[in-house]
């Protein structure tokens, strides 16, 4: 019998088009980008300033609609759904994770990470939660508020939040933006932890060429068009990556 080994996508896009705006205003954020996500890998997107990273990733998450192509969650294509199972599919198959922690404020640390489950109306798997909660080293803090703890370790909840319904895939739109280096780079060891022990799959938006370098792939994006990536990278390597395409080189 034959043997076929497949990787498996969390989720791609397939020939995506974005435009903001009619007439003059128009803005053609994303231009015909297909790109996949494996399962079990950690893909970060770089490239500069209004490139169209944050479009291609909210477009991914179905957080917002393309203007043509498809973009896929697993093998479920988003643009055939509604408003309402289009919110189950990300509440259920996706974890977000975002620079302004974006935490609950009235609930407190456990309270935040099974809350993705809760509103899922899913029992939370306790001994999951137990490891992450491990993972993070809040163990001691489960009954404070987000206000009470650092912005490294607000991001460490969020992080477990994401992961907490063992998601498809996460999306972390830069995660480390609001960090200083040390707790930016705790946050990158729980994300690297996630594809390398538990197989998630990981997506994130960054500017930071040592964040990146935590990826196993670095996608380039300038103009809206998807023009190199890179395996293995080293934060050295993007950064004269990004250097070459400041100076206009490889587009
Ligand atoms: N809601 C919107 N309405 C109009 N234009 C938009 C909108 N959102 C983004 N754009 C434009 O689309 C292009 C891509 O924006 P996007 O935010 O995806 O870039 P980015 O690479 O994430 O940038 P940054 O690194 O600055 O966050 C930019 O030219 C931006 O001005």
């Amino acid at each position: 019998m034959m043997t076929v080994v497949e990787t498996a996508v969390a989720a791609r896009v397939a020939d995506a088009v974005k435009i903001y705006g009619v007439g003059d205003t128009q803005v053609r954020a994303l231009d015909h980008v297909t790109v996949e996500f494996p399962a079990g890998r950690f893909t970060a997107i770089m490239g500069p300033s209004g490139s169209g990273k944050s479009t291609l990733m909210h477009c991914a998450a179905g957080l917002d609609t393309l203007t043509a192509g498809s973009a896929y969650i697993g093998g479920t294509e988003l643009g055939g759904l509604n408003d309402r199972r289009l919110t189950v599919l990300r509440r259920e198959r996706i974890g977000f994770v975002f620079q302004s922690f974006n935490l609950v404020p009235a609930l407190t640390v456990r309270e935040n990470i099974t809350l993705p489950l809760d509103l899922a109306g899913a029992d939370p798997d306790e001994e999951w939660v137990a490891t992450l909660i491990d993972v993070i080293g809040l163990g001691d803090r489960l009954r404070h508020r987000p206000s009470e703890l650092s912005g490294g370790q607000q991001q460490r909840v969020a992080v477990a939040r994401a992961l907490a319904g063992r998601p498809q895939v996460v999306f972390a739109d830069e995660p480390t933006g609001n960090l200083d280096s040390r707790s930016g780079a705790e946050v990158l060891g729980l994300l690297r932890q996630a594809v390398d022990v538990m197989g998630q799959a990981v997506v994130m938006v960054t500017h930071d060429p040592s964040a990146a370098a935590h990826a196993d792939e670095v996608l380039f994006l300038a103009d809206g068009r998807l023009v190199d990536r890179m395996s293995g990278p080293t934060a050295d390597g993007v950064l004269d990556r990004m250097k070459a395409f400041e100076r206009g080189e490889g587009r």
